[in-house]
């Protein structure tokens, strides 16, 4: 099995699946860290990491924003001090698909990085 952080996103459109149960049941074994959480009717994963001042949680919140560019595929970001909150899913499909487990799992790599 691949392991999530070393992949990448693979081109989605709007007529893309959403996640199957299966798959978000054995994707989310990847990322236990991640809660999934529904906001207005789409499924999204959504994980708060901690940091010791503003400074910090702003530099992690630039890494996770160049990340996003790279792949194309964005997070909703809360930078607050010492923490940050980054959320996944996938708009055009309205909730989740297997590119936002990868980002998950891809940020938790920058996270463990720090
Ligand atoms: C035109 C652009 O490629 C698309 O709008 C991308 C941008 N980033 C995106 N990010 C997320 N999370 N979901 C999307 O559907 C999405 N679509």
């Amino acid at each position: 099995m691949s392991e999530l952080k070393n992949e990448a996103c693979e081109a989605c459109s709007k007529d893309s699946p959403l996640a199957t149960e299966e798959e978000k049941r054995s994707l989310g074994a990847d990322v236990p860290e991640w809660r999934m959480v529904t906001r207005n009717g789409e499924e999204q994963l959504e994980r708060t990491f901690k940091f010791r001042n503003f400074a910090q949680a702003l530099a992690f919140t630039n890494q996770v924003g160049e990340l996003a560019e790279q792949e194309d595929h964005h997070p909703m970001l809360v930078t607050e001090y010492g923490k940050v909150t980054v959320v996944w899913w996938t708009h055009k499909i309205g909730g989740l698909h297997r590119n936002d487990f990868v980002m998950a799992a891809r940020t938790d790599e920058l996270y463990a990085q720090q």
